[in-house]
């Protein structure tokens, strides 16, 4: 590492004496003065007073959320020497504990000199506070924080099952904790976009008296508060005492907390599974207030709390879509097992199957069942002359007709096979089949479906075979079918286009 000889502030030995880490810089002078805590701290000779910006660059830091160093343009340390106001908590890599980074401008009037100061500082101690011997303050300080602890577990408790309808509810009551633990006048949830470029205010607790603004803070664009988003996503929290102090980048922040008459703002992004979801925040309007480290804590804890509990109700909507896509897909499956794929009515296998259970049915209730075998006549020629397609096309249209006559409880129109259909009918007599069997055949009349290649008539006409029997327990539906089967062939025999029974 390279010293430097910058010429030394005539106010350093009061700032090397300071126990606070502490970086100085003047606006004028590339030089970074360390005081000795800094150098013990970051492990450098306490000779080497005088810092160039490439020694700086070499102290590793990262944020406590992330494993891996800052990218060098993220390094909070050169950008707070480029004149960023900061208030980030950091870890060093060989130092365990986190870090509490706080830069900000100053004016030294006695010298008339201006330049950046830069604290490191143990999180557990409040930036600029001295640890002081406990007293009934800190005690009290103490019972504040069991206290809040103890209502953080109720809620997290409430949130880790949460119905989606009590989940605002719940949200509210841990902002609520927050905004009153850390004396705010206002606390709030705000959600990112899945792209990230935008958010919008979506939970708030404000103290009585104090304006909500959340209406109006829906879908705000990144490039509407580029400084803000930036620190949020950078460093996972931003946390100004005084919104007047803010650098000059952050123009657009301060117009919006002016606006809103925020005086002091501190706000700890939320992250699951490494997602940055959103953040939660707390503003004073009434007053200023120096946010402390108990507060950042606190805040830091309702936005994790919040962020499982989203990311909860997230798994759990994306279980039930997933399980709502299963249910639809089986359903399809089952669809496409029962149904025939040109006609869309029942298929063979759902023949076959509904035969079975109705047999068995009316032989337990001692009902009559009626089976008609319905086969179109002279089809093959009709392929032939028309074509195959408007085979297909006339197939549909006569199982449509099938299909609209069975429409009591337990009927069922299936395709049989090729130009062969099947109706079931349970609890048919005789008489009520035949019915049946003739509207099939005025179905066919006024489907009217020309057949110039016909010896029987000049439109689409079918020979229907007819069985009904009462079974029982020695009934088989091979021995209906091929009831059915016969009637059907007597009435192909007898010319076509007419009905037959199996008792004919
Ligand atoms: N377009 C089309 N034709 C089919 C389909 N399935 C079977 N066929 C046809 O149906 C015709 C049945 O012919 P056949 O069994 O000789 O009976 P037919 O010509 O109707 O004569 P009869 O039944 O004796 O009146 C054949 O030409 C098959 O190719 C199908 O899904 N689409």
């Amino acid at each position: 590492m390279t010293i430097q000889t910058g010429t030394l502030p005539h106010f350093w030995p009061l700032l090397d004496a300071l126990p606070v880490a502490l970086l100085y810089t003047e606006h004028a002078n590339p030089a970074v003065f360390a005081n000795m805590a800094a150098l013990s701290l970051f492990h450098l000779p306490t000779n080497k007073t005088v810092l160039t910006r490439s020694d700086v660059q070499q102290i590793q830091l990262r944020c406590p959320e992330k494993l891996q160093s800052f990218k060098l343009e993220e390094n909070p340390i050169l950008q707070a020497l480029n004149g960023c106001s900061l208030q980030v908590p950091v870890v060093l890599e060989h130092h365990s504990a986190t870090l509490f980074l706080h830069s900000t401008s100053v004016a030294a009037e006695v010298s008339d000199t201006s330049g950046i100061v830069i604290t490191l500082q143990p999180l557990y101690c409040a930036p600029n506070v001295p640890t002081l011997p406990q007293t009934s303050s800190d005690n009290a300080e103490l019972e504040e924080a069991l206290e809040f602890d103890k209502l953080m577990s109720v809620i997290s408790t409430k949130l880790i099952n949460v119905q989606e309808n009590m989940l605002d509810q719940h949200i509210e009551d841990a902002l609520a904790a927050v905004g009153e633990f850390c004396h705010a006048d206002r606390s709030y949830l705000f959600q990112f976009s899945d792209n990230m470029s935008e958010m919008s205010n979506t939970h708030e607790w404000v103290r009585s008296g104090v304006t909500s603004h959340k209406d109006q803070l829906q879908q705000i664009p990144d490039i509407a508060l580029p400084y803000f988003f930036q620190q949020v996503k950078r460093y996972h929290v931003f946390a100004i005492n005084d919104v007047s102090t803010l650098p000059a980048e952050a123009t657009a922040e301060k117009q919006e907390f002016e606006a809103e008459d925020i005086q002091s703002v501190l706000c700890c992004a939320m992250l699951a599974d490494d997602k940055l979801l959103g953040f939660v925040g707390c503003d004073m309007v009434s007053r200023q207030r120096n946010w402390t480290n108990n507060d950042w804590r606190r805040l830091k804890l309702v936005g994790e709390i919040i962020a499982n509990t989203l990311q909860n109700v997230r798994y759990r909507r994306s279980l039930q879509d997933m399980q709502q896509q299963l249910l639809l897909v089986n359903l399809e499956l089952q669809k496409q097992a029962t149904q025939d794929g040109l006609t869309a009515i029942a298929n063979r296998r759902q023949f076959d199957i509904s035969l079975q259970n109705e047999l068995q049915r009316c032989a337990r209730n001692q009902y009559p069942l009626g089976l008609i075998m319905i086969d179109i006549d002279r089809f093959k020629r009709y392929n032939d002359y028309y074509g195959h397609q408007a085979g297909d096309d006339t197939l549909k249209q006569v199982a449509q007709q099938f299909q609209r006559l069975a429409k009591r409880q337990g009927e069922l129109a299936a395709r049989y096979g090729g130009e062969e259909f099947a109706m079931i009918l349970p609890g048919s007599t005789i008489e009520d089949c035949e019915r049946i069997a003739k509207q099939i055949q005025q179905a066919l009349v006024t489907l009217n479906i020309a057949h110039a290649k016909s010896d029987i008539a000049s439109n689409i006409t079918a020979s229907i075979g007819i069985t009904c029997q009462y079974p029982d327990k020695t009934s088989t539906v091979d021995n209906i079918i091929k009831a059915a089967d016969q009637a059907l062939y007597q009435a192909k025999a007898a010319g076509r286009n007419c009905i037959r029974n199996s008792s004919n």
